[in-house]
């Protein structure tokens, strides 16, 4: 059984919009699955779908092989959920905030607990400083530690990095790696190519449809790539496809005579790629 199972998954909201249109998706257990999209493709609507908090209007889902709407209680003991804007008490220290969440899913040995989370999300020297003085980064380590107190196996991370800096950025994704590295499955959404490239398969969505799935290096693969030479102090640009293979049958053409002094390949980066791919669904 894989981690999640959405055949055909529709939502609409009122008459006018149609948010999801048919989703199909499979993620496997244990894997870092990304969701990339452009603002309003529908992945903040897919992930409360998938978490139990928004009733689809067509279509089926499992998560962990459980009904996200009918066993929500059972999937909220095995999940946990990252939303796009921190939800915590500005009031209570971060501390605080997570025992909270902690108690809610009854999380056994919960201070031992508490502190695990808050020494992983480096968050031991604030830990009892309130909320909102606390930078936004903070807060999202604080969110990103409420979701984790009760040891979820898989988690939901609603662009978990929006508005963090690089430096951040990349600790929260090492973070995310040892989670998998511990056998979590992780679902993540984001429009940052370069966090895209970082996650075992991703799914684009457009327009509330999947409309390409696969692992990042098969994605660019997908891509075309520049072969540049240069040739008796002339440049020549051939453009070819994106795989190895295509490079070395280029090659072959010039069979590397004497005179090529220079030669170098430009690949399509994966927003190119992405882009494209939805171009080519609004043609
Ligand atoms: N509660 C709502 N009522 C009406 N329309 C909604 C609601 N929530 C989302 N939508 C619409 O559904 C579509 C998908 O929105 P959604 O937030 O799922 O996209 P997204 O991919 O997460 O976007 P972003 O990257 O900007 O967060 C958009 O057209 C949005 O305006």
């Amino acid at each position: 059984m894989d981690a999640i199972e959405v055949e055909g998954l529709e939502k609409h909201y009122g008459k006018k919009i149609q948010a999801l249109r048919g989703v199909e998706l499979r993620v496997r257990r244990g894997e870092v699955f990304g969701l990339v999209g452009p603002n309003g493709a529908g992945k903040t609507t897919l992930i409360k779908a998938l978490v139990g908090s928004l009733r689809p209007t067509g279509g089926r889902a499992r998560v962990l092989g459980l009904d996200p709407l009918k066993e929500r209680g059972k999937l909220r003991q095995r999940i946990g959920y990252m939303p796009q804007s921190p939800v915590l008490y500005d009031d209570l220290s971060a501390q605080d905030n997570v025992a909270f969440f902690g108690r809610a899913h009854r999380t056994a040995d919960l201070r031992r607990r508490v502190r695990e989370v808050l020494e992983f999300t480096g968050l031991e020297e604030r830990a009892k400083d309130p909320v909102h003085t606390l930078s936004g980064g903070m807060k999202n380590r604080v969110s990103l530690a409420c979701a984790l107190v009760h040891e979820p196996e898989m988690l939901f991370l609603d662009e978990p990095t929006a508005g963090v800096d690089p430096q951040l950025r990349s600790r929260f994704w090492e973070q995310f790696r040892k989670l998998a590295g511990g056998g979590a499955t992780l679902f993540v959404s984001t429009h940052l190519m370069e966090e895209a490239t970082l996650c075992d398969r991703i799914a684009i969505l457009h327009q509330g449809r999947v409309i390409a799935a696969d692992s990042p290096r098969r994605l660019l693969q997908r891509g075309k790539t520049r072969l540049i030479v240069e040739r008796d102090g002339r440049r020549e640009e051939r453009l070819i496809g994106g795989r190895p293979e295509d490079l070395a049958e280029a090659l072959k053409a010039y069979g590397l005579a004497r005179e090529i002094s220079a030669l170098s390949v430009e690949a399509d980066s994966l927003e190119t790629v992405v882009l494209s791919l939805i171009g080519e669904e609004q043609r």
